[in-house]
C-alpha cells in the first residue's frame, strides 16, 4: 500500500514513528511533513494529503494532529475523501470495512504508541466489505 502521511506541530513525534512503522512493514510512504515542531496550521497539511490521495488512485492517507479532529474536518471537505478519526482498533476496522475510508486520522495528544500501533494494524488488516455498504458510501457525497 502507498501512504501519504502528514501532521501539524502537535503530532510530529507520532508522525515520524508512523512513517517508520509503515516502512518497516513494507509499505511505500511519502512523508509530506512538516519536519520540525515549529507551529503550523493543520488544514495546510490536511489539504496536501487529501489532494495527493485523490490524484494517486489506490493510495491512502494518514493525518495526525493533537486531537485528529481538525485534520479530519479539513480533509473531508474534499469530494472523494472519507477521512475517519479513529482512536481505537474497532473504529479503524469499521472505517475501512463499512465506510471505505481512505484517510486515517488520529491525535498524538490522545493515543500512545501502543494504541497507535493497534489502530494502524487494524486499518491495514481491514478492507471494504462492499455489499449493503456500497449505496451508503455513495450517498455520503452530496
Ligand atoms: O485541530 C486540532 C484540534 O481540533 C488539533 O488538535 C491541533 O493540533 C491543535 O488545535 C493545535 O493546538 P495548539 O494549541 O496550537 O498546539
Amino acid at each position: 500500500m502507498k501512504f501519504y502521511v502528514a501532521t501539524d506541530h502537535a503530532g510530529i513525534d507520532l508522525k515520524n514513528w508512523t512513517v517508520e512503522f509503515l516502512k518497516e512493514k513494507g509499505h511505500e510512504v511519502i512523508d509530506l511533513g512538516p519536519f520540525s515542531k515549529e507551529r503550523v496550521d493543520y488544514p495546510d497539511y490536511a489539504h496536501k494529503v487529501a489532494t495527493s490521495v485523490l490524484e494517486d488512485t489506490g493510495s491512502q492517507g494518514i493525518l495526525i494532529c493533537g486531537s485528529g479532529i481538525g485534520m479530519s474536518m479539513a480533509a473531508n471537505r474534499h469530494e472523494g475523501i472519507r477521512a475517519a478519526l479513529c482512536h481505537d482498533a474497532y473504529t479503524a476496522m469499521v472505517a475501512r470495512g463499512h465506510n471505505d475510508a481512505n484517510i486515517l486520522c488520529f491525535g498524538e495528544r490522545i493515543v500512545g504508541l501502543g494504541v497507535a500501533e493497534s489502530i494502524i494494524n487494524s486499518w491495514l488488516e481491514s478492507g471494504f466489505d462492499g455489499g449493503r455498504h456500497c449505496q451508503r458510501v455513495e450517498k455520503i457525497e452530496l
